[in-house]
């Protein structure tokens, strides 16, 4: 299965690129002043195969959910069972994922890949905050990737466990090279099964007490980064804490040697389940030519690896956000992506990812919507 997705992944249409670069060219607009979202609207042309591609409507957003055994390092202030508790949070439409998928219609789908400790049903019933009503309800086909919440459709478990939780990755490899694979595999099946839905974005998002250790580990093995520049202070750790953190990563980087050129060798060694999961929704996206909109440093640490494995799935990537953590920096330099904005935000989930998609969609507008200045008889300089 993983195999097959990655002969799928194919390099972005040149043709359409340069249709769209030609078009904005001849938008009522001068040429650039859009930044960022002129290249990301000519990159999401290239993966459709179309100017313009179509709007990034049906967003659908998963969870992956895990835990570490790294925890037992005292790496984290959190309590592992955190995890299984926010898993039941987004169940019951509680948490800030919530808020943010229902702002922008966005499914959610929590995927418990790994979580060590038992998931108690939704604490609350969903929604547990009662969305605030638009004043008008826009069509749904009106505003991509606002609006048209579905309330159908609300948060799903899908149990794929692989096994519960990583092993300490400073003692023995966090996975074996199989538990990696399948986890790999889980997170294929669940892009595949949303852009079989009709999902048009794919949203990462993830959940592990501890998995920025894992995600700093990754990150450093892919771009060769110290681990004191891309380790970050996760949820919030002391300063004692963040030295520990540190040296956690380097003695695992120094007991596994991973090599950057093996990635499920790397995902094996220092990764975790969520991140090898979240490796597989990535490549789903790229063998679908569906965009994937990266939430924060675990999806950095994913995209990494996912092009480590296929080079070509970048063109299906657009970095949602700029997390706090100092390696999603460094990941997001490494894999050339600009973060589409930046709030200093560190709380995962698929959080800064969902605020991104309206900038995204409005990318896309453009190519459908700005007249020329031919048809505007706006004169040209
Ligand atoms: O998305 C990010 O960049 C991000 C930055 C800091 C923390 N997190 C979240 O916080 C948890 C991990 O934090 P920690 O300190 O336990 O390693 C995990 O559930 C992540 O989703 C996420
Ligand atoms: C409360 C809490 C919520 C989270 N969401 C993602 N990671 C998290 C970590 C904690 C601790």
């Amino acid at each position: 299965m993983l195999d097959e997705a990655i002969a799928e992944i194919r390099p972005l249409d040149g043709a359409a690129m340069d249709e769209a670069r030609e078009l904005h060219g001849r938008l009522t607009k001068p040429a650039g002043s859009l930044g960022v979202l002129e290249e990301l609207s000519v990159r999401l042309s290239g993966l459709a195969g179309a100017c313009p591609p179509p709007l990034p409507e049906d967003a659908a957003v998963a969870i992956f959910a895990a835990d570490h055994g790294v925890h037992a390092q005292g790496v984290s202030p959190w309590p592992q069972e955190v995890t299984a508790q926010m898993v039941s949070n987004f169940l019951a439409g509680g948490a800030v994922v919530n808020a943010f998928a229902r702002q922008v219609g966005a499914t959610v789908t929590v995927v418990d890949v790994g979580v060590a400790t038992p998931i108690a049903g939704p604490t609350t019933p969903e929604p547990a905050v009662t969305p605030v009503p638009t004043p008008r309800a826009p069509e749904p086909s009106a505003v991509p990737g606002a609006g048209h919440p579905s309330p159908d459709r609300g948060p799903r478990l899908v149990s794929m466990r692989v096994r519960d939780g990583s092993r300490d990755m400073t003692v023995e490899p966090a996975l074996t090279r199989d538990e990696a694979r399948r986890a790999v595999e889980i997170g294929l099946r669940t892009g595949y099964d949303l852009c079989g839905q009709g999902a048009g974005i794919l949203i990462t998002g993830d959940m592990g007490i501890a998995n920025t250790t894992a995600a700093a580990a990754l990150i450093a093995a892919f771009t060769g980064a110290d681990p004191a520049e891309v380790t970050g202070r996760g949820t919030g750790v002391d300063d004692p804490t963040y030295a520990r953190k540190v040296a956690v990563v380097r003695a695992a980087l120094a007991r596994h040697a991973p090599d950057p050129a093996d990635p499920i060798g790397v995902l094996a060694a220092v990764g975790g389940l969520e991140h090898a999961a979240l490796v597989g929704f990535i490549l789903a996206g790229a063998a679908s030519r569906v965009p994937v909109l990266l939430d924060g440093v675990n999806a950095v640490a994913a995209a990494l690896a996912a092009v480590a494995l296929a080079p070509d799935a970048a063109g299906a990537l657009v970095a949602g956000h700029r997390s706090a953590e100092p390696g999603a920096t460094v990941g997001l330099a490494g894999l050339g992506l600009p973060p589409l904005i930046d709030l200093g935000l560190r709380l995962g989930e698929g959080t800064g990812a969902l605020l991104a998609l309206p900038v995204a969609a409005g990318a896309v507008r453009v190519l459908h919507e700005v007249a020329t200045f031919d048809a505007a008889g706006v004169s040209e300089k």
